[in-house]
């Protein structure tokens, strides 16, 4: 039986989410430290453990079928691949950045400049749309270090905490793209393999819905079940079942994570007592 060639991260930002969202889509991969492949042993999946920069040309040649990776790196080394799906980690962005205090109102103040970067395909776009002409030096890592040994006016560089940024004396001045790890399909799939990427995916959007969403659960009196349906965020209408209590009810419901908080308040001065939020493993529509 065929089997999906999967690329990963071998080591790095990215390996261990990558490997938590395999594990929680059911699929077991026993690998020792070494080992640059694996076999699942309970789905047709094989894993390549990957440097990162390497895994664009791959799913390009059809080496391997699918990849889980930053969307930085696709669209720095080829932004033809096709992303099916965002995975709501590693979550960066692209910038430009200054020394602190350096005035800066717009792109354009970098014209003739010099800047440094590990993406140079990503930044000359970027340079281009805007009718931008600097000298870009491709530095493979701590390009934030490149205006402090005067290599350097300005950088590109990822940026998530801005930590990185603080401690080298520069400051963000422009967002060039947003990313994060998303799943990226070979543009040669076969039929075959194309099947099973499909399940593996049903899997990993039940997974993300499920990490999106919490189980809430809360009595209230019957004659406020409707306000406090009202007020809840939910995706379907609630179940609601009788208490032993007379008069008194149970609502059950799925709700968006982030927005419980925004709610609490107003489901109390309703008279929601006994609130429960549970998390969820998976939902599977
Ligand atoms: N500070 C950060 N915060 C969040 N995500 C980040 C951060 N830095 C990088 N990333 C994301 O994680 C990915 C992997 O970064 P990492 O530094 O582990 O590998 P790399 O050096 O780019 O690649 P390679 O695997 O070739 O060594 C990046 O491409 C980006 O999508
Ligand atoms: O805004 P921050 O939270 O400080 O993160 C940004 C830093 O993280 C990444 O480097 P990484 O630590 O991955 O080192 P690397 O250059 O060796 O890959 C990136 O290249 C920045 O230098
Ligand atoms: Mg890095």
């Amino acid at each position: 039986m065929s089997k999906l060639k999967i690329a990963i991260q071998k080591s790095g930002r990215l390996n261990e989410d990558t490997i938590q969202l395999l594990k929680d889509c059911g699929v077991s991969i026993e690998n020792g430290i070494d080992q640059l492949k694996a076999t699942a042993s309970n789905f047709p999946l094989e894993v390549l453990f990957l440097r990162n920069s390497d895994i664009p040309q791959y799913l390009a040649d059809g080496v391997v079928d699918v990849a889980i990776i930053g969307e930085n790196t696709i669209l720095e080394k080829n932004p033809k691949l096709n992303v099916v799906e965002y995975l709501g980690f590693s979550k960066c962005r692209l910038s430009i950045a200054t020394p602190k205090g350096v005035l800066y109102s717009n792109i354009k103040n970098l014209e003739g400049k010099k800047i440094a970067t590990s993406y140079p395909n990503t930044l000359m776009r970027y340079l281009k749309e805007n009718n931008v002409n600097a000298e870009l030096h491709e530095i493979s890592g701590s390009v934030e270090i490149a205006p402090n040994i005067g290599l350097a006016d300005a950088i590109c560089d990822l940026v998530s905490s801005g930590s990185t940024l603080f401690k080298n004396g520069l400051e963000e001045k422009e967002v060039i793209l947003k990313s994060e790890a998303c799943l990226v399909v070979s543009p040669v799939i076969s039929k075959e393999n194309q099947l099973i990427l499909n399940k593996l995916q049903f899997r990993i959007q039940s997974v993300l819905r499920a990490r999106k969403s919490k189980y809430i659960l809360l009595n209230a009196p019957n004659d406020k079940i409707e306000a406090i349906s009202n007020i809840l965020p939910v995706l379907k209408s609630p179940t609601v079942l009788p208490l032993a209590e007379e008069g008194w009810s149970s609502l059950h419901s799925v709700i968006d994570k982030d927005k419980f908080w925004e709610v609490i308040d107003e489901l109390k001065l309703n008279g929601a007592e006994g609130i429960l939020i549970v998390p969820i493993e998976k939902m599977v529509f």
